[in-house]
């Protein structure tokens, strides 16, 4: 057994959030570690690398029982951990990256820049990166800074290699090849924990499978033979009927015509409509242009050229006031930074775009303000300890709840969401989507940008596919696949013409 943790219990605050855990990882396997928001995956990841030390039980690597006070003892131990987003000095070149507080040295005190370089471009080469190592790491794509922080690990003879969501903002294609990276290292020997919410990746990838649940460990077995319904259930320790609602509505009036919009270099020449009962889907790679033309939609980017109309009127918003005026509300990626101020309270959090009905005489009107968060925090199921709990203790999916709940709250009529389930689990996915398809019934246009083609597949009633800033197809529901959304977004085919 490469690794063997037995009888894990920590405690924060009193409260606990590992409570007798066991793992085991074997040399060579992928193994999925798994469990609803706060289950404490990352917690027990982070006994392994050393940022938290166990208050009761044992860790063995390879049968031997050892202390991991600290990330640099897990490295020296053979561990190594990938977070989402790397951890690199954006500023310092690949090579750099990759040696730090590990350089080859000349006459044991000289940088050996030459075979620091030369190693560092091997490494590179072989993950499939062609950068010069003297690259600065803040000219590479995400997904080229996963392969130095993997380079990294792998530079330090890694033996056990954890990964915590690491496909968060990745491409399809991206993600395919960080999967073939695994699967190399896999045969090498290395023993990789992956954590994700992304059930999907599972069958593709992992071996075994360590479901975890309020801190406690349900169950540890080979994947194979599991279903992902099953999956669900053990998450979440009771049935769920299905993820994804099957909801039929009915397509009403025009709500928001999009004519010619451009703004160079990002988009051109966008046109399109939503409808009263349409979810209407962005999918795209990254760069593709989605972002910067909901945000132009919502006044934080300008337009060059092009018109907006919405419920029938010619509208041009140059700032997110204007748009929130006219009922248009947009949760970005980054919800927590972006759209939430963490180290306020979750009701006045709900309330803050909409001030100016709860004021009286320049008075803030704190008994209705109260009572109308708690109207939002009941309406959306948004769980919490109290109305004057801070959003930034809040679960990821109660967090997205907060941000949905903010434009809920100001009486939105269009809501543009970005990645609008990404980090959250499966039960809050669940309940996101239900709320999605609750607002679309009310009459509420709905337009979702998000990279899990897979759920916009079962979630939009149309999908748009952008392009280089283009949108290059477009398809109902039912003609909608993920192969054919995969081909538009990465040119392979025009979804006007297959045959090109
Ligand atoms: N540094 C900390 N201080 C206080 N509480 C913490 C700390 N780290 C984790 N917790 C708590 O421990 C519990 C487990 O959290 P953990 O982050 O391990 O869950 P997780 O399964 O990784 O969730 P997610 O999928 O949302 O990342 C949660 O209740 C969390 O609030």
């Amino acid at each position: 057994m490469l690794l063997d943790m037995q009888n894990i219990c920590k405690s924060f605050y009193g409260m606990k959030a590992l409570d007798g855990v066991n793992f085991h990882l074997r040399s060579g396997e992928v193994h999925a570690l798994i469990g609803g928001n706060g289950a404490g995956k990352s917690t027990l990841a982070k006994m392994i690398s050393g940022y938290h030390q166990p208050d009761e039980g044992t860790i063995a690597i390879e049968g031997e029982q050892v202390l991991v006070r600290s990330p640099i003892e897990a490295h020296r131990l053979g561990v190594s951990m990938i977070y989402q987003d790397p951890v690199l000095i954006q500023d310092l070149t690949i090579a750099d990256n990759i040696f730090l507080g590990s350089e080859p040295r000349l006459l044991g005190f000289l940088v050996n820049r030459r075979k620091m370089n030369k190693d560092a471009k091997h490494l590179m080469k072989s993950l499939g990166v062609f950068h010069q190592p003297a690259t600065p790491v803040r000219r590479l794509s995400l997904s080229e800074q996963q392969a130095v922080a993997i380079a990294k690990a792998v530079s330090k003879r890694t033996r056990i290699l954890i990964m915590d969501e690491p496909t968060t903002g990745l491409t399809v294609l991206e993600r395919e090849r960080l999967f073939g990276l695994l699967r190399l290292f896999r045969k090498e020997g290395i023993g990789i924990v992956y954590i994700t919410h992304q059930l999907d990746e599972l069958h593709q990838l992992c071996d075994r499978i360590t479901i975890l649940r309020d801190g406690k460990h349900v169950i540890t077995r080979e994947l194979k033979g599991l279903t992902e319904n099953e999956i669900v259930d053990l998450i979440l320790g009771k049935e769920l009927k299905r993820i994804f609602p099957q909801v039929r509505h009915t397509v009403g009036e025009e709500l928001l015509h999009v004519k010619g919009l451009t703004r160079n270099p990002w988009f051109r020449n966008v046109h399109f409509q939503l409808h009263e009962g349409e979810i209407l889907g962005f999918a795209g790679l990254t760069g593709s242009g989605r972002t910067e033309l909901v945000k132009s939609l919502f006044g934080e980017m300008k337009r060059d050229s092009g018109e907006v109309y919405w419920k029938g009127k010619n509208v041009h918003f140059r700032s997110p006031r204007e748009a929130i005026q006219h009922q248009f509300g947009f949760v970005h990626r980054n919800r927590l930074t972006k759209d939430l101020f963490p180290d306020m309270e979750i009701s006045q959090n709900l309330t803050i775009s909409s001030l100016k009905q709860l004021h009286r005489w320049q008075f803030l009107l704190r008994e209705q303000e109260q009572d109308t968060a708690l109207d939002a925090i009941l309406q959306l199921n948004i769980q919490i300890q109290g109305p004057d709990q801070k959003v930034k203790h809040l679960s990821g999916g109660n967090q997205q709840k907060a941000a949905l709940g903010k434009w809920w709250v100001a009486g939105a009529d269009l809501y543009m969401l970005e990645e609008p389930t990404q980090g959250i689990d499966v039960g809050a996915k669940s309940e996101m989507y239900a709320t999605i398809h609750t607002l679309v019934q009310e009459g509420k246009g709905m337009i979702i940008i998000s990279s899990d083609f897979s759920e916009l597949l079962r979630l939009c009633t149309r999908i748009l596919v952008m392009r280089e800033g283009c949108i290059v197809d477009e398809m109902t529901s039912d003609e909608a696949s993920e192969e054919r959304i995969v081909r538009s977004a990465s040119g392979i085919y025009c979804g006007q013409d297959p045959s090109l």
